[in-house]
């Protein structure tokens, strides 16, 4: 088992740790020659600024203090060069690296849609999508800040510090050490207030997450929190989850606030004493004015340094934390894969089925089976009803013929292979799905049907369309094939969702067509429309139909009657119907007698 045990996603509280932030090498890798640059323009950035108070130092004590114009431009025109530099280094190095900062968030996002795309459906019962959205949108923001300038800027402060430290000793040793022993006294109630605000943020971030999913949910649910007058409710629920991200938000404004002020105070007091030492010192004639100058600008240069890492030093835990996460997305395994030499399915491909003993367990319920020692076999071109009291088992055959999980004992086998011996994907090209509620994307009527068959031209998607009986109704459609059917096809009614599905699956053509017949009326029209598209798509193939018409089982071949996930009868409707049994209960229960009545 390659999941985490308890969540889908791997929701740990933030990392300590800054290595997480190396498995995004794997990311920056492809664009290391760009990233060199970057560091060769951030380095020769970092050298200017340094080489500031030097020309600082000249101005004052070479051009002020001289009295000589001719010094003064002098020193003025070196001061004008570093300039030029440095803006010319700043404007690559910004550029460069928000360049790589978007390309490897871009690659990032593209890696692990991609790989969620892939996992099987036992990681999609776990998971909120809002939340998933979230990861996918907030953590890879935080990681393009960090790769973009995060990353960067530390580098760029360390530099700065170090060759502040340095050229600080250079300038007045003494006042260095002055400086130095003063350092720990000015960050340590900044590193205090600062860790506190990060550990604030966080819990923030996670309060926002959750907002996130709840308002997924509520508006994927609209019509039921509409239907049951829930608004009140839900906007109560969603108050609550906004004033607990408040006084999260508002401590850390708080605490956030209080560093700015710590901040100031210590270092602008800090300023004020080495100006008045140092002024001492001028007025002695130990220093000179150009080198006080120097040295404020270095104290102030190393002072901002050492701010700006230990904020920088929080984006980038939180970067590690937001990497890990995604990292760890990436590196889940699917359980339902090909075997490493899948056989393949001789053509012409048949569509028969046969079930051995099999039994299911979802992961959630290991104690009770979904399926227990299901057995049976279908014949090409069969068309078998599935039949059974609600949570009997139907579905989850389905899912287990898709293979979107393994059986826990026993075989399925389509065309004499069994299925964990065959590549997914072309087990699925054989096969298609049409759900109870078939889902339509916010797209074309073209682009919908599309969706069975990539390749399919403009004339078969018409020619399938007509086929389903969609094309009486896509024609009338404001803008007929190219309207836009809304999310989820919420501009069609339940009768026309269906036909556009049924089209769909015409394109596909598959050997085997699992059915879940609507178990909701449709009026008497579009009933006739989705029976006639029906029927056509059942033709010459095998047929798995989980059934709720009484027609339906009417024209099978024969009836499956699944109760407690078993197999309990096999027949006829009219041989079930003398047996009496499960079968006669249920079709007098069960059927829509639309049609006929028992
Ligand atoms: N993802 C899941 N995890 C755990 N148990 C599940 C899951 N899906 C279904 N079940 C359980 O498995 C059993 C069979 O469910 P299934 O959906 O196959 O029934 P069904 O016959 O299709 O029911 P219905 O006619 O109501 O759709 C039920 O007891 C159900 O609660």
């Amino acid at each position: 088992m390659r999941y985490p045990p308890s969540a889908a996603l791997p929701d740990r509280p933030a990392t300590r740790n800054l290595s997480a932030l190396r498995r995004l090498l794997h990311f920056i890798q492809p664009y290391r020659w760009i990233l060199t640059a970057a560091f060769i323009t951030l380095i020769i950035a970092a050298g200017s600024v340094l080489t500031f108070g030097q020309v600082l130092r000249t101005l004052v004590d070479s051009g002020l203090a001289s009295g000589s114009i001719a010094e003064l431009n002098h020193a003025l025109l070196f001061f004008f060069s570093i300039v030029i530099i440095t803006a010319i280094a700043i404007t690559l190095r910004a550029y460069l690296l928000d360049w790589i900062g978007e390309r490897v968030v871009a690659d990032i996002r593209s890696a692990v849609f991609t790989r969620v795309l892939q996992l099987d459906l036992i990681y999609f019962e776990r998971i909120r999508t809002g939340e998933l959205i979230s990861r996918l949108t907030s953590d890879t923001a935080l990681l393009q800040i960090v790769v973009g300038s995060t990353l960067a800027m530390a580098v760029r402060s360390a530099l700065l510090m170090l060759g502040g430290i340095i050229m600080l000793a250079i300038t007045s040793p003494a006042l260095t050490a002055l400086v130095l022993l003063g350092v720990p006294i000015v960050i340590a109630p900044g590193w205090w207030l600062g860790s506190r605000v990060r550990r604030l943020a966080r819990g923030s971030q996670d309060r926002i997450a959750d907002i996130g999913a709840y308002v997924d949910e509520t508006i994927h649910g609209i019509r039921t929190v509409q239907a049951f007058n829930h608004e009140t409710i839900d906007s109560q629920h969603y108050g609550e989850r906004l004033e607990a991200a408040f006084s999260i938000a508002r401590e850390r404004a708080w605490n956030s606030a209080l560093l700015s002020g710590v901040a100031t105070l210590m270092t602008f007091g800090a300023i004020g004493l080495v100006i008045w030492v140092g002024g001492h010192q001028v007025l002695t004639g130990e220093l000179s004015g150009g080198q006080l100058s120097a040295f404020l600008f270095y104290a102030v240069l190393v002072a901002s340094s050492v701010g700006s890492l230990s904020d920088l030093s929080g984006q980038l835990l939180r970067g590690a934390g937001a990497s890990e996460r995604l990292m760890e997305l990436l590196e889940m395994q699917p359980r339902i894969t090909a075997p490493p030499v899948p056989i393949s399915l001789a053509p012409p491909v048949r569509g028969c089925i046969e079930c051995e003993q099999m039994s299911f367990y979802y992961p959630s319920r290991p104690e009770t089976p979904a399926l227990d020692q299901v057995h049976f076999t279908i014949a090409p071109g069969e068309r078998v009803a599935l039949v059974g009291p609600s949570g009997s088992g139907k579905s989850t055959l389905f899912q287990l013929l898709l293979r979107f999980y393994d059986p826990s004992s026993g075989f399925i086998r389509f065309d004499g292979i069994d299925l964990r011996a065959l590549d997914p994907k072309e087990l699925r090209t054989h096969i298609a799905l049409v759900p109870q509620e078939p889902v339509i994307f916010a797209t074309s009527a073209w682009e919908n049907i599309r969706y069975g068959l990539n390749t399919a031209t403009d004339a078969q998607i018409r020619q399938a369309a007509t086929v389903a009986h969609a094309i009486e109704f896509i024609e009338k459609l404001p803008q007929g094939f190219n309207t836009d059917l809304g999310e989820r096809g919420i501009r069609l009614s339940g009768g026309e969702r269906q036909r556009i599905a049924i089209a769909r699956t015409i394109l596909r053509n598959p050997r085997l067509l699992l059915l879940d017949e609507a178990t909701s009326a449709l009026d008497a029209a579009s009933e006739q429309f989705v029976q006639a598209a029906l029927e056509q798509l059942m033709r010459d193939r095998t047929t798995i139909v989980i059934a709720h018409r009484l027609a339906t089982v009417r024209h099978a071949d024969r009836i499956l009657v699944l109760e407690h996930g078993r197999i309990v009868a096999t027949g006829d409707h009219t041989s079930l119907m003398r047996d009496g049994g499960l079968y006669a209960k249920l079709a007098a229960l069960q059927f829509q007698t639309t049609d006929q009545v028992i």
